[in-house]
């Protein structure tokens, strides 16, 4: 090896400089042929000494000597490590989960390997860090860098190649003194990051329950939930969307306050209204909104309390649960013949306290972040049980359109943003006719022209208002009719008992008669 002869070395440096022999640099400096015998030399051993570590001491030991010559140096290093693995051994690691999410919107260019996915109802591609990768975040101006680690081990018991399972975790590293900011705020924001980034990316769907069923139980299957409308695109009167808008805020807001008072972290709506004023649009702008799943449940299906149970135990957090028509979706017996409802040897019928207990009876903590939206057309058919103070949160008239719900309309089917000589007219058509919002969006669309949809709209109103007037009459005049059917009927009351008084008379004067 060439080594440094520090007694060659001549008292003036600069004179040895220049007069050193190719021989001399050869001496000090190996050529690179020697040199990369030497490295070559050196990895063979290292390869040598490896295979050999490999060979005689078994991967399980070769972890524990590892992880105990880091634990060793941890001591003189300044740094402290986090570990967050996939799983806890039965339960995946909401931590770890969060990271990888999180981490994949941290990927810098100089990232050398990247893993890219997508599923096919993504919205876009997904990145995560590939075996191995590390990523270099900041965080209140701390640096804290992170490193995704895989390995195989054997599961337990078994030798053969296939029951190799692969572990994954992070490994997260900063400066010891910044452990309680790391704990406190890092991860939690990294958590609270994550969460906003699904929920960006989230596809929602509509669970319904399935036609085919095995052993007459339904199960929810679900499609992608594409429906359009929004709170910008319905037609509502501005202060009752922003009614509903904030409400659902508050909602979302209060899972704290919901813990405190000790109330299942639920909201119930009831929306009621004419069919075609928008209760099926609006459960879609919540979905839209919040970013909720959708459970349609259709009760006709439901034939037992349990069947319900298990259903609505099936439902995931953050969803929508609509019972539409309820009114009429199913005959519901009442408590008192309920209990008298039983199949031999089966469960008991479905019944309408079997649906109230899950919406705020002992049931109802199963699950977070869940809303139940009932509607119907008639709410004065509904069972009172429904409508008891408490039971749902909040009910909402969706009503005919008005002039503030028909101007979302012309904004959104024929692009009028501002005002138009029509609108006066339509006004005062729309104050004396009822008309739904379904039937304005069906006119408007008749026309691409926004003059010719707006006069085409006008025609419509007014024949709505001429055909309403000439309903009006003719039950003004059945009543009329029935007020003077009733009235004869008085009359002729009234005179009979006039007769039998008569006919009294005539009695008690007979026997005057016969003396
Ligand atoms: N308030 C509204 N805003 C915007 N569009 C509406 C509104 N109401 C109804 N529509 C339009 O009419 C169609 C039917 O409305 P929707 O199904 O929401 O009514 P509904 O109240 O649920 O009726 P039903 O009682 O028959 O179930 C929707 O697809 C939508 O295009
Ligand atoms: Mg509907």
């Amino acid at each position: 090896m060439a080594s440094c002869n520090s007694n060659n070395h001549s008292s003036s440096p600069s004179s040895s400089r220049l007069n050193r022999s190719p021989k001399y640099f050869s001496t000090i400096f190996p050529s690179a042929t020697s040199a990369f015998t030497t490295y070559a030399s050196i990895s063979a051993s290292l390869m040598l000494f490896r295979s050999i570590v490999n060979d005689l001491i078994p991967y399980p030991l070769r972890r524990h000597i590892w992880s105990a010559l880091t634990y060793l140096f941890s001591f003189c290093s300044d740094k402290q490590t986090i570990v967050i693995e996939q799983s806890d051994g039965i339960e995946p690691n909401h931590v770890f989960n969060a990271s990888e999410v999180y981490l994949g919107t941290k990927i810098s260019p100089d990232t050398k390997r990247l893993k890219v996915s997508k599923r096919l109802k993504d919205k876009g591609l997904s990145l995560r860090l590939a075996k191995g990768q590390r990523v270099t975040d900041s965080f209140n101006g701390v640096e804290l860098n992170w490193r995704y680690v895989c390995y195989e081990v054997e599961k337990r018991g078994s030798r053969s190649d296939s029951n190799v399972v692969e572990k994954r975790y992070f490994e997260l590293r900063f400066k010891k003194k910044y452990g309680d900011m790391v704990l406190n705020s890092y991860l939690p924001f990294v958590l609270k990051s994550a969460e906003l980034i699904e929920s960006e990316a989230r596809v929602l769907k509509i669970h319904t329950l399935g036609n085919s069923h095995y052993a007459c139980k339904f199960k929810w299957e679900s499609i992608k939930l594409e429906h359009p409308s929004t709170f910008e695109t319905l037609a509502l009167d501005s202060e009752l969307k922003n009614m509903i808008v904030e409400d659902l805020n508050r909602f979302l807001r209060r899972k704290e306050f919901y813990r405190k008072v000790g109330r299942s972290w639920k909201r119930g709506y009831l929306l009621y209204g004419p069919p075609g004023t928008g209760k099926s649009s609006l459960v879609a702008a919540m979905a839209n909104y919040l970013k909720f799943d959708i459970y349609d449940l259709q009760l006709e299906n439901i034939k037992t309390d349990s069947e319900l149970r298990k259903l609505l135990l099936d439902i995931s957090n953050k969803s929508i649960l609509v019972i539409e028509d309820i009114d009429c979706s199913v005959n519901l017996p009442d408590r008192p013949r309920a209990s008298g409802h039983k199949r031999s040897g089966q469960d008991k019928q479905f019944t309408l306290s079997g649906l109230l207990n899950f919406i705020d009876g002992l049931w109802s903590s199963c699950g977070d972040e869940r809303i139940i939206v009932l509607t119907t057309n008639h709410k004065d058919r509904l069972d009172p049980a429904l409508l008891r103070p408490g039971r749902m949160d909040l009910h909402i008239n969706m009503s005919y359109c008005t002039m503030q719900a028909f101007r979302v309309l012309a904004s959104n089917y024929i692009g009028i943003e501002g005002d138009h000589r029509l609108f006066g007219d339509i006004k005062e058509l729309l104050e004396a006719t009822k008309v739904t919002p379904a039937q304005v969006a069906e006119e408007l669309m008749k026309n691409e022209d926004a003059d010719a949809a707006l006069e085409g709209f006008v025609s419509f109103l007014k024949q709505k208002k001429m055909e309403d007037d000439e309903l009006e009459k003719a039950e003004a005049l059945k009543k009329l009719e029935k007020a003077e059917a009733l009235k004869k009927l008085e009359i002729k009351e009234y005179k009979e008992p006039k007769l039998e008084h008569k006919s009294l008379k005539k009695d008690q004067t007979m026997p005057e008669m016969l003396e």
